[in-house]
């Protein structure tokens, strides 16, 4: 991972070990998002009481929110076992069989990214789903045969980024659909308050709410901007993380107070000061910042987008009038920025707290 993917939603492959030991194990440890937890834990004791497993789950929702430990936590609320695959990995409908009939009653089978599994094992997964039996399709051509086996009861924690992806019968076939929303300022503080006391890091509540408010709502870039600050404040400072150590550490990786890295911040500032904020199509402004148009679009875009920074329209990429505050310049009398302002949509373009609404404040 190079610092300029301090503030990716994805994992990197050798943060993997360390996630696994920030991860909560119970539903009580688990952080906000009250409503789908409180859903979750009906669901679960419900189900115990009934000594029948529980419906099948979906949960989907933006990387890094929490769908992989709230699927292991399903699990360990009901005592359970539980295997782990997902949809990429299912390449033949033989590989999800091979897993499917080898559960025992009452496992957890939990397949990530499950919107991209293989169409032939999605059908197969139908059956298992609601009728606990797959045909195994043996041989080929006119003498095939479907051999019924089959599954115990057993159930299916799905989840995936891309909800919309999902075929209408796959979804159908769910009991449960949760949707994991970003994370308000207050529960990524709390993210980070008991992350540090598992890694052993002293932080204090000011250093907390700093790194909260650079955190994108994203419990797993909130965990890992702490781990690059508390090497700073190890480094540089006492080991204690305070805001000024968090704010330090911070400029060093070039993530600035709303979360913004350096890409974000280039695309926004070629925006305002080569095109007058717009509207200016994709790939001029990818060649402005010497991107490929695609990194634009997939990399920057989407949080600028949802921060409320950036616009998609049909003539082109517009900075917003809080794109133009956020980087302290004025919008020129007539752009598309400064009538906005005029009619003032936007609540208080000087204060970036307000670019996210009430649930994902930057720190005061
Ligand atoms: N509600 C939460 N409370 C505490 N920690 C959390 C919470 N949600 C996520 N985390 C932390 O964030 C990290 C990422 O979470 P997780 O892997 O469950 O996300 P994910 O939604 O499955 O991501 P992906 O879609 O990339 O698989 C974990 O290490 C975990 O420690």
């Amino acid at each position: 991972m190079t610092a300029d993917d301090v503030v990716s939603a994805y994992a990197a492959p050798e943060e993997r070990d360390v996630e696994t030991s920030l991860r909560p194990r119970q539903l009580d440890e688990f952080i906000g998002q009250h409503r789908v937890r409180e859903q979750l834990e009906v669901l679960l004791r419900s189900a115990q009481r009934r000594n029948r497993p529980p419906d099948h789950i979906l949960l989907s929702g933006p990387p890094g929110l929490g769908k992989t430990s709230l699927a292991m936590i399903v699990a360990a609320e009901l005592g359970s076992a539980i295997r782990v695959t997902s949809g990429p990995a299912i390449e033949r409908s033989g590989d999800l069989a091979a897993v499917l009939t080898t559960l025992a009653r009452g496992d957890v089978l939990f397949i990530d990214e499950i919107h991209r599994i293989a169409r032939p094992a999605e059908e197969l997964l139908y059956s298992a789903m609601e009728d606990f039996r797959v045909d195994v399709v043996v041989g080929k051509g006119p003498g095939a045969t479907a051999i019924p086996l089959d599954v115990e009861p057993f159930t299916l924690v799905g989840a995936t980024t891309r909800s919309g992806l999902l075929t209408g019968p796959l979804r159908d076939r769910f009991g449960f659909v949760a949707h994991l929303d970003f994370y308000g300022a207050a529960d990524l503080e709390r993210v980070l308050d008991r992350s540090a006391a598992i890694l052993g890091v002293r932080i204090d509540t000011a250093g907390a709410a700093e790194i909260a408010g650079r955190s994108r709502g994203t419990p797993r870039i909130a965990n890992r901007l702490l781990r690059r600050v508390r090497d700073y404040a190890e480094v540089r400072a006492d080991g204690i993380v305070t805001e000024d150590i968090a704010r330090a550490a911070l400029a060093v990786y070039e993530v600035d107070r709303v979360g913004l890295d350096r890409l974000d911040r280039a695309v926004l500032d070629a925006l305002v000061s080569s095109f007058g904020g717009g509207p200016v199509g994709l790939s001029t402004l990818a060649v402005a910042v010497g991107e490929e148009p695609g990194t634009v679009e997939e990399v920057a875009e989407p949080f600028l987008v949802r921060a409320g920074l950036l616009a998609r329209t049909p003539r082109g990429r517009v900075a917003t009038p809080a794109a133009w505050a956020h980087l302290g310049r004025t919008p020129p009398p007539g752009s598309p920025a400064a009538l906005a302002a005029g009619s003032a949509a936007v609540a208080d373009p000087s204060d970036p707290g307000d670019l996210f609404g009430g649930s994902f404040r930057a720190a005061p």
